[in-house]
């Protein structure tokens, strides 16, 4: 079942008409603007907002190692960079859910060792939560982040067989790697991971637009480069099928994040509805690209508590967000 949640003025006509994409009519400067995240936080400057993103990251995740017991630098592959951590909750079990997360930093820049935000409020609630780094570009290129992102999942499954689920959790460039993995073929990995839940925050879905901004352009070289890597291209053409029926994907987009990361949110969670999967969606109210993150940090924010990141995530029928309603 698909669930729409709609406040007063939002646009709720939109299809997918990406022959009309509104991006092919945007100049290179525009462009730029709407894929620059920290040019549309309300409450600091751009800079300061990168700045206070890798404080807080920096904080959180000593506060986290501190804390509770974790695995740090656990290699899922032979490469250097195929590394995550994994914290524990108090009670360990062979049946614990697990989060997974993704951090973002447009595929160039970002690091497990600053993305632990929502490691205590989640294993402080029974959930184990792992970091996972990847090759960021220039070392890795888009291909094989999607191919260490698929590894490190079939890591977590291998290491711990009895889990009660595996909630993938991405941010920005991080959940267009966790979307990616609404594609893979697990029967040719030999490995098929509990998936249970998607939560994708703040995501780019279509890699076109960004083909052309300044700052990603080098990442993607050529148009099959954007399209092999864009889930929402890829489900619209060759549409996939939830392994588990019961998996459900949660799209949300802060209020304050650009009209083209909007479009992006939105026009994904259609083409998930239209695709037979169970999908949610949510512009989360008076944020910022950045604050969502942020608020994951918080053991009393509605979005970090366990019935609605993992055990089925049926926050959708418990949880009346800010006012929102299902229709
Ligand atoms: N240079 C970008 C930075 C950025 O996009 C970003 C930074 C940290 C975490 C996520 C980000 N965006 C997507 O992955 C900006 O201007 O916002």
């Amino acid at each position: 079942m698909c669930v729409w949640w709609y406040k007063a003025g939002m646009d709720v006509s939109g299809g997918n008409h990406r022959h009309e994409a509104p991006w092919k009519r945007m100049s290179k400067e525009e462009l730029d603007n709407q894929y620059s995240p920290s040019r549309w936080v309300v409450r600091l400057g751009a800079e300061e907002a990168m700045r206070t993103y890798s404080q807080i990251g920096n904080e959180v995740t000593k506060r986290a190692r501190a804390t509770g017991r974790s695995l740090l630098n656990v290699p899922y592959g032979d490469g250097d960079g195929e590394k995550l951590d994994i914290y524990l909750p108090e009670a360990v079990s062979e049946a614990m859910p697990f989060l997974v997360f993704f951090h973002g930093g447009y595929w160039q820049s970002g690091s497990k060792d600053t993305s632990a935000f929502m490691v205590n409020p989640l294993t402080a609630q029974g959930v184990a939560v792992v970091i996972v780094a990847y090759d960021i570009a220039p070392k890795g290129t888009l291909d094989q982040m999607v191919d260490q992102v698929t590894q490190s999942i079939m890591f977590v499954q291998k290491q711990y067989p009895g889990n009660q689920g595996i909630y993938l959790c991405g941010h920005s460039a991080g959940a267009h790697l966790a979307a990616m993995m609404l594609l893979a073929d697990w029967t040719k990995h030999g490995v098929t991971p509990n998936l249970k839940g998607f939560f994708l925050l703040s995501g780019v879905y279509d890699l076109e637009p960004i083909m052309h901004t300044s700052e990603n352009a080098p990442l993607l070289p050529a148009l099959e480069d954007a399209q092999r890597n864009s889930p929402l291209w890829q489900l619209e053409t060759a549409p996939t099928q939830p392994a588990d029926p019961a998996c459900r994907i949660l799209v949300t987009v802060g209020q304050h994040d650009s009209p083209e990361f909007h479009r992006q949110s939105r026009e994904f969670y259609q083409t998930l509805c239209q695709g037979g999967w169970k999908a949610s969606f949510e512009e989360l109210h008076d944020m910022d690209h950045f604050e969502i993150l942020w608020n994951l940090t918080q053991e009393d924010y509605v979005l970090t508590q366990p019935q609605v990141i993992c055990r089925g995530w049926s926050w959708a029928h418990q949880w009346d967000l800010h006012g929102a309603r299902q229709v």
